[in-house]
């Protein structure tokens, strides 16, 4: 009776859900439901649901820890409304495009950046992995700060629902469109503003893509402080606004430490000018870090000004086979140890992810012999000594395989060979996307727990799909994903919500580097408690009234800002 008080008083506090005892099923209180706008067809879900609510309900009976009550609660919680989100409706408080609208846009960017032509209306609509799909008529292409002001302001003043676009190379659907969203693409916006040789800091505007700012700082002799495979096509204001992690994270950090400033447009058009490019400013809340990861639901980035390493002259890159996970992991601690300073990469694949990319794509090969190696690790350092650092890399590496870490492995001997093993690991998101269907999962977790995840979705799945595990091992970074000849929602129900809960058991984080977009929206409370969730909302609520920014993205859609 006792737990049942106390589920409930979690319940009442985390959620508008109620767990009835005599029942045995959770229930929603009708006042908040219609207040969500729920209510028409909620009570057919909870019938559909009873079974599943009612397991859940007697495992957090079960449960005598307060915490993870708590989290059932949340989950229960996630349980009746994640069904209903997957039918996420346009919300009825937004307005529909008129023609007044068009000529207002075509009167502020002129009429070639007021995109209505159906060809680039659909790659606009469609994310990378062509999973997600929007039916926005509209696309527009601000030049300058001032016109993504213009249109943001009169958008807010239309209840006209808005979602900005960088490169479009999110994989949780985040920056395309879910009904007729405007496209607001920042990609015009491309300018390098300054740079400053003597302190490495770099302002430019939001539009540049990662790969051209590579080649800017190239020729300065300095680097971006993040790498990524989409760099071709992603851009900075995008990397920023989801916090991309990277292949670099383990050497130079993530965003929050790198970005030194950054301007954003509100959602009434207000510009918040914080680009300042000073290493150390305590002048009050840092509110640029709330517009660093936060995918565009609070304002759109417009410039940025960032912190960007010299580039040093010796890069070495060693690809290594181990024989087994635990092996993968003492290495990685022994490179920490032994190469310290100069480690700059450390990424691991399995097998499974090789295979997957000799047979999908053109003109990979393993730099390997072949064998039945069952891990694959790239190592790269960065230094400024070279003969210093490649007897480092040497020894480590010998060390390494006289005690066993390392089965095989080969160092690159020039640039070609080093960009030929980049190519493998870089490869991976590509060749799955060759190989047919993808579930994709991003997932921080204690790097010694991390593969028995792996292995224990392969025995769920069994031989209805292939799992692969790779990611940025040193950042405790696991990329899960799932191949399938094609979308199968009896697959889905196999790996969710398994994998979100066993995360969550493990304390882990449901997205460590691609954000959650529409994607893991609704699985939010797997990471965030109620409380976290609730001021996350209300800070929405104050930044964007309306809720025209990026909707039906990164908040449940279950959470009302009000309370
Ligand atoms: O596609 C993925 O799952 C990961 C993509 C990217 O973050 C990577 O590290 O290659
Ligand atoms: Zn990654």
């Amino acid at each position: 009776m006792e737990k049942w008080r106390a589920a409930n008083r979690l319940l009442k506090y985390s959620s508008k859900l109620r767990c009835d005892r005599r029942l045995n099923l959770c229930y929603v209180n009708s006042i908040h439901s219609s207040a969500l706008g729920l209510t028409r067809g909620f009570g057919e879900t909870c019938k559909q649901f009873q079974p599943l609510i009612f397991r859940d309900c007697s495992k957090t009976l079960q449960e005598p820890v307060d915490r993870s009550l708590f989290r059932d609660a949340c989950r229960i919680q996630y349980r009746c409304f994640g069904f209903l989100a997957k039918e996420v409706k346009r919300s009825p408080l937004f307005s529909t495009l008129s023609a007044d609208d068009i000529s207002y846009f075509k009167r502020i960017l002129g009429e070639k950046n007021v995109i209505m032509d159906e060809d680039r209306l659909v790659t606009a609509n469609t994310d990378w992995m062509g999973k997600y799909k929007g039916s926005s008529k509209l696309l527009l292409q601000p030049s300058s700060t001032k016109e993504v002001s213009q249109i943001l302001k009169y958008c807010n003043s239309r209840r006209l629902a808005v979602v900005p676009q960088g490169g479009n190379t999110g994989l949780v659907g985040g920056s395309v469109p879910v009904f007729d969203e405007v496209i607001v693409n920042v990609g015009l916006m491309n300018n390098i503003i300054a740079f400053d040789k003597v302190s490495g800091i770099l302002v430019c505007e939001a539009g540049c893509i990662l790969e051209n700012l590579v080649s800017f700082l190239d020729n300065q002799g300095f680097i971006m402080p993040l790498d990524l495979g989409a760099k071709g096509s992603c851009q900075i204001g995008g990397n920023v606004s989801t916090n991309a992690g990277g292949l670099r994270l383990v050497r130079y950090g993530s965003l929050h430490g790198s970005v030194l400033g950054l301007e954003a447009v509100l959602a009434n058009g207000e510009v918040l000018d914080m680009l300042g490019t000073l290493r150390k400013d305590n002048t009050g809340y840092d509110l640029k870090h709330l517009f660093i990861g936060s995918e565009g639901s609070l304002g759109i980035v417009t410039k940025v000004s960032i912190l960007t390493p010299p580039k040093l002259s010796s890069v070495n890159v060693a690809f290594l086979a181990c024989r087994d996970y635990s092996s993968c992991q003492k290495l990685l601690q022994e490179a920490k140890r032994r190469l310290g300073e100069i480690l700059s990469a450390f990424e691991f694949l399995d097998e499974e992810s090789l295979n997957l990319v000799l047979n999908h794509l053109e003109g990979v090969r393993n730099p390997l012999p072949p064998s039945m190696h069952k891990f694959y690790v790239l190592i790269e350092t960065t230094g400024s000594d070279e003969s210093n650092d490649k007897e480092k890399l040497e020894a480590f590496l010998l060390h390494s395989m006289e005690i066993g870490l390392i089965s095989d492995g080969v160092l690159a001997q020039d640039i070609n060979q080093a960009s030929s093993f980049w190519h493998i690991r870089e490869g991976v998101p590509e060749a799955l996307m060759k190989a047919g269907a993808v579930y994709k999962y991003d997932l921080s977790l204690p790097v010694q727990k991390m593969y028995d995840l792996v292995e224990e979705l392969r025995i769920a799945l069994g031989h209805s799909a292939k799992v692969i595990g790779y990611g940025h091992l040193g950042d405790g970074n696991l990329h899960l994903n799932v191949s399938a000849p094609q979308y199968d929602d009896m697959i889905l129900a196999k790996i969710e919500p398994y994998v979100y809960e066993w995360t969550s058991k493990h304390h882990g984080s449901i997205s460590a580097e691609h954000g959650l977009g529409l994607m893991k929206a609704n699985k939010i409370f797997y990471s965030k408690s109620a409380e976290t969730v609730q001021v996350m909302a209300s800070i929405k609520k104050l930044l964007d009234p309306n809720g025209i920014l990026n909707p039906y993205k990164v908040l449940p859609h279950c959470v009302s800002s009000d309370g």
